[in-house]
């Protein structure tokens, strides 16, 4: 199986033209979760495709058996990863998607449903779980401040057991165990950019030490297991990433602007606008998750884009792509509110590492990602269908 980007990366205008990881066209992905919008002004397609008939499911691979994987994501109806089980099923593997619906939602896999390569299992990573696979993802954890900072212990508690859990079940069945870890765990950082080699800098009480100390202790779990087992771990360490499937309630920057706009209401900046963020668009961070379990590199990567903004930059970015898809332009303003405690005020990926080791670097600008994401909250919206808690 080859998960490898095909040829050079390109920013070019043109989104329908991009080959993303597994060889997998743009145009395919965003069938599915765009399929209306791509239907020329169509109204009837909807996001949910309840329909059992083989035909109508997404077309798959046909994988020789012997790199034919079975792949267990867990967190796999959230936001990042339903795009990583959308990849697996088009690349042919089995995939197994495991989620407690927190903050996942069915309908982000909702045309899986029935698929026999496809099983979805509600389940909390919190208890041990029992299945033969080949490789684990392991993404479950709540990831924007507002949903895990709205119970603190349960958020410690899936990073430290769902973790253990994941990493004795890799153990047992000598699967290769992927961490979803984060930036987060650079804290507030001294360093800038920041690099793998950097320890950080977080507040160990503060509101967000039940993330970022969770998944600093998840990394050590990670690197215990491998190092007095002998589990094949990688550890990815995403930056901020958006797309479609955001929940409409998950409070992040790019979601709540897109929103805001979109409904002119106020945009709310927290602080002056002076912290600064990176953003990826999540086709570039499903290439190198996927990029990144099927190379040898065990070290932390980072997987982000360093393209970097000032959130008051960003708003601005956020209205004008709104008022282009928009027959009125929007009538927000911006609004400046206290600032966030514990805030990192600097975030900005250094992916050299990624560079050398993934052969890996983002490819979509976060212009072309943006605009494919309001379109996605437009006609959400219109549907009324999206994914709300
Ligand atoms: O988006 C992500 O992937 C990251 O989101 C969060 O990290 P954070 O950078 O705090 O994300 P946001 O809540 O989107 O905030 C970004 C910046 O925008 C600001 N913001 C957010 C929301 C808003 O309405 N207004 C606003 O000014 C925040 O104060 C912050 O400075 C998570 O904690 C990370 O784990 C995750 O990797």
């Amino acid at each position: 199986m080859s998960a490898t980007i095909l040829g050079n990366p390109t920013h070019s205008g043109n989104q329908n033209n991009h080959l993303v990881g597994g060889e997998i066209p743009h145009e395919v992905l965003r069938s599915l979760y765009l399929k209306d919008v791509i239907a020329n002004g169509q109204t009837e397609g909807s996001f949910i495709t309840f329909t059992r008939a083989q035909e109508d499911f997404p077309s798959v691979k046909k994988l020789n058996p012997l790199n034919k994987k079975r792949i267990l994501v867990t967190g796999g109806a959230g936001f990042v990863g339903s795009h990583l089980v959308d990849r697996l099923m088009l690349m042919g593997h089995d995939v197994i998607c495991v989620d407690n619906y927190f903050t996942g939602s069915k309908v982000n896999i909702a045309h899986w449903i029935g698929h026999p390569n496809f099983e979805m299992i509600r389940h909390d990573v919190v208890d041990p779980l029992l299945v033969e696979v080949d490789q684990i993802y392991h993404l479950a954890c709540p990831a924007s401040p507002v949903h895990y900072q709205s119970n603190s212990v349960k958020t410690l508690k899936t990073s430290f057991f769902g973790t253990y859990n994941m990493l004795g079940l890799a153990k047992r069945v000598k699967a290769r165990f992927l961490l979803a870890s984060t930036s987060e765990i650079y804290g507030s950082p001294k360093e800038h950019p920041q690099n793998e080699e950097y320890w950080g800098h977080v507040n160990c009480f503060g509101p967000r030490a039940c993330y970022d100390e969770g998944k600093r202790v998840a990394e050590a779990l990670t690197y215990s297991y491998a190092r007095q087992d002998g589990v094949d771990v990688r550890i990815a360490r995403i930056f901020n990433t958006f797309g479609p499937r955001m929940n409409f309630n998950d409070g992040r920057v790019v979601s709540n602007f897109i929103l805001q706009a979109l409904r002119s209401e106020d945009i709310t900046i927290y602080g002056d606008g002076s912290a600064t963020r990176s953003f990826q668009y999540m086709h570039d961070l499903i290439d190198g998750l996927i990029q990144l379990m099927e190379s040898d590199c065990t070290e932390p990567v980072n997987l982000g884009n360093p393209h970097e903004f000032t959130i008051k930059e960003f708003a601005n970015m956020v209205i004008g792509l709104v008022n282009e898809q928009r027959d009125q332009p929007s009538t927000s303003n911006v609004v400046y509110l206290p600032a966030v405690i514990d805030d990192p005020p600097r975030r900005k990926p250094d992916i050299s590492r990624a560079k050398e080791r993934l052969n890996w670097e983002p490819r979509i600008s976060v212009h072309e990602g943006l605009s494919e994401t309001v379109s996605y909250f437009k006609r959400a919206m219109e549907l009324e269908i999206a994914p709300v808690l």
